[in-house]
């Protein structure tokens, strides 16, 4: 634990984004914070971490109150070997029970406040009702005993007090910890996320540097479809920005000449320059410390089952202990027994084990994924995967390396060279985020080629790029946008270089077929045998490309996916995902580009790669950092894993309270079997390790 220190203080942070507060973090106001640590006190939320305030340290403390009072007072008015009294202790458990009581007891009191004003009792209400159910009552029993000298002794719950509220704190530093370290997990991966800029140096050429080298007064090209990186202005060009990450607003700007842009917001289909006015580092982290709020702030089906079912056991035990003291009085006529019963059954129900079954694993289970490249942005993810039927997946970027290399370059047209040609697209794509951008620009450098400069640039997603140069009309297009457009190509030279698996773009100038630029790419190492797993697994794979249909066979084939759709415009792939999911089968779609991004959106399950545009990341619930198509064997096994502590830890601490609250009640009382408060905190605590246990021992695969 020798970074105790640090965790205290992320904890803090990590709750408060719990809360959903980053969104209205504006990053004008927070140049100057550094990873977020001066967030203020945001309250409301039922998250019992919100108003815990220090565990480990109330924990100690209480600790120290409790071996006195542990020491010197009965359990359940009887004597352990180990305890004593002497005149007047009595007096001295009063008063350390009373600090303990309201020290120790009040993060429980105050969360139950925030649950009742909110009109829903749950586990904090039921922990409260415990243990002040003790404190009274033991109070009452020592104004009985000591100053109305009451003819029979009454049994005080002192000794039950100390070790409940003992027992708690612990219990809730264990989850907070367990919380907060999937948090740190989850941060740590998502700043190896790729976070670069692209700054256009004094000679007009760009280069990629790292976000926090990035300083104010620089210029910086932002490509369609990617992350503005800071706050800045814009000194050329024209777009749709969406600003929804930082201000909440979700319609998308339009931005042109001198507006401002905000770090963090998503560029829409422009391509922009932007003067920085606020350094790299707000942008950055918010962006990184956004992504784990969002992972913190989801909150799952079950886990909100397990509030529900601690609302239920609060009604049951209310209902239970009033029945068990009528029925007491009844049968015996003594108040006091029947007093105790109901004190031991509010005392018993506290659910703790079950407010653990849950976060637990969830924390286990993130961090386990963060620390093996799964970035789960929604823990939901987790619960749907199990469900999958279809697994969609996009081809370049996401099965092929998307690491392109210029096989062939091509004029059609004798104005132009076919270096012309390689030149002007070069000049598109210096400002394209796309993985065919990439071949052709270092072909341009290989053959020490400048570039000529083109303006208002735009993407045309699904079909390629469009600019100006020299006054002229520039596009980069797909096949299927000259067929669609009925622009004439020799289609065998097509065929004949598609089907030797390159994936082929056409260049127009004013509408004109000037030439074209044949790339080819490598299928990934472990794409094959994932797909043969999946298979195994009795998963259909499925495969949504934009590129033609000849380089989708090709691929197609070398993999063993029979199911292939080529030549799709962004919106048919999310079209598909929708077919298919009418059908009523649980779709997963991985994806790494622009064109993929509404597809993951309304996939049941969206998966991004995380050398994806950022788009697509933020557009998806789970994040495969390594960009190793591998590991979606890992998510859906790890899910499948988690899914099984869940419901066993589900039961293992509901088992607790619907065996012990009849037992306190007293049902076996007949046979001589009446739990006390001390045995019952004995099961309490040993459910509680169990689910503790269960939850650690969640492994990735089985
Ligand atoms: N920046 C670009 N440079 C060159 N061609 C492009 C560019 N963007 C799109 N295209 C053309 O449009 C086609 C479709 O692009 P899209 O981004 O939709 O799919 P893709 O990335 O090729 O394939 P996948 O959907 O499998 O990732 C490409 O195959 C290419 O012909
Ligand atoms: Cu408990
Ligand atoms: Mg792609």
């Amino acid at each position: 634990m020798s970074e105790n220190k640090h965790h205290e203080h992320d904890h803090h942070n990590h709750d408060m984004m719990a809360e959903g507060h980053m969104h209205h973090h504006d990053n004008h106001e927070n140049q100057k914070e550094h990873a977020g640590h001066e967030h203020h006190d945001h309250s409301g939320g039922m998250d019992h971490s919100m108003h815990m305030g220090n565990l480990k340290v109330k924990f100690f403390v209480s600790l120290i109150l409790s071996i006195p009072i542990i020491l010197l007072s009965t359990m359940m008015g009887k004597q352990l070997p180990f305890q004593f009294s002497f005149p007047g202790s009595d007096w001295v458990v009063l008063v350390l029970a009373t600090a303990l009581f309201f020290y120790g007891g009040m993060p429980f009191l105050k969360g139950a406040k925030m649950e009742l004003d909110m009109k829903s009792p749950a586990m904090m209400t039921l922990i409260s009702l415990g243990i002040s159910v003790a404190y009274v009552y033991s109070v009452y029993a020592f104004i009985a005993n000591n100053l109305l000298n009451s003819p029979v002794h009454i049994m005080d719950f002192f000794w039950e007090l100390a070790t409940l509220i003992l027992i708690m704190l612990l219990g809730h530093w264990i989850e907070m910890n367990a919380i907060s370290n999937a948090g740190n997990a989850l941060q740590k991966m998502a700043e190896l996320l790729p976070n670069l800029a692209t700054v256009i140096k004094e000679d007009g050429s760009t280069e990629e540097v790292s976000l926090k080298e990035v300083q104010v007064g620089q210029k910086v090209l932002v490509k369609a479809g990617e992350k503005v990186p800071t706050d800045g202005i814009i000194i050329e060009g024209k777009t749709s920005i969406n600003e929804s990450m930082v201000t909440g607003e979700s319609k998308d700007v339009v931005k042109g000449l001198h507006d401002k842009v905000i770090g963090g917001s998503v560029n829409g289909s422009g391509a922009i320059t932007v003067e920085v006015t606020g350094t790299g580092e707000s942008g950055y982290l918010s962006q990184v410390m956004e992504l784990v709020g969002n992972a913190q702030k989801e909150k799952s089906r079950v886990e909100s089952m397990s509030d529900k079912v601690a609302k239920m056991l609060f009604y049951v035990a209310l209902v239970v202990g009033i029945g068990a003291f009528i029925i007491w009085y009844v049968l015996t006529k003594d108040i006091n027994i029947a007093l105790e019963r109901m004190v031991t059954v509010l005392i018993i129900a506290c659910p703790h084990a079950l407010g653990l079954a849950i976060p637990l694993v969830t924390a286990k289970s993130t961090s386990l994924g963060a620390k093996n490249g799964l970035l789960i942005k929604n823990r939901q993810a987790l619960e749907t995967a199990k469900k999958v039927d279809v697994i969609m997946m996009d081809k370049t970027g996401t099965l092929t390396e998307g690491n392109f290399a210029v096989n062939d370059y091509l004029s059609f047209d004798s104005t132009y060279t076919k270096e012309q040609v390689l030149g002007l697209m070069a000049s598109l794509e210096q400002n394209s985020s796309h993985p065919l951008s990439v071949g052709v620009l270092k072909k341009m450098e290989e053959l020490n080629l400048s570039i000529p400069q083109a303006t208002d640039i735009t993407n045309l997603p699904g079909i390629g790029m469009e600019g100006t140069v020299d006054g002229k009309d520039v596009k980069i297009v797909s096949v299927s946008y000259m067929k669609q457009q009925h622009i004439s190509f020799d289609n065998d030279l097509f065929n004949q270089l598609s089907s030797q698996g390159n994936s082929v773009s056409f260049l127009l100038v004013d509408n004109k077929s000037i030439g074209l630029v044949a790339q080819g790419d490598q299928i990934k190492e472990e794409a094959k045998s994932m797909i043969d797993r999946l298979l195994a697994q009795g998963i259909k794979p499925v495969m949504l490309t934009g590129d033609n249909r000849q380089v989708a066979g090709v691929v197609a084939k070398q993999l063993g996916i029979e199911a292939v759709h080529a030549e799709l415009m962004p919106e048919d792939k999310e079209k598909i995902v929708k077919e298919y999911k009418e059908k009523g089968l649980v779709v997963m779609m991985v994806g790494d580009g622009v064109n993929d991004a509404p597809g993951l959106v309304r996939a049941d399950i969206g998966v991004a790669i995380g050398a994806g545009t950022d788009v697509a990341i933020d557009s998806a619930d789970v994040i495969l950092v390594k960009s190793n198509p591998f590991d979606i064997l890992h998510f859906l096994s790890l899910s499948k894993n988690t899914q099984r502590k869940m419901v066993q830890n589900l039961w293992w601490g509901a088992g607790y309270n619907i065996l012990a609250i009849p037992l306190a009640a007293g049902v076996l009382a007949g046979i001589g079997i009446v739990l006390s408060p001390a045995v019952g905190a004995i099961f309490m605590s040993l459910s509680t390790v169990i689910v503790a246990i269960n939850a650690m021992t969640l492994r990735i695969k089985e």
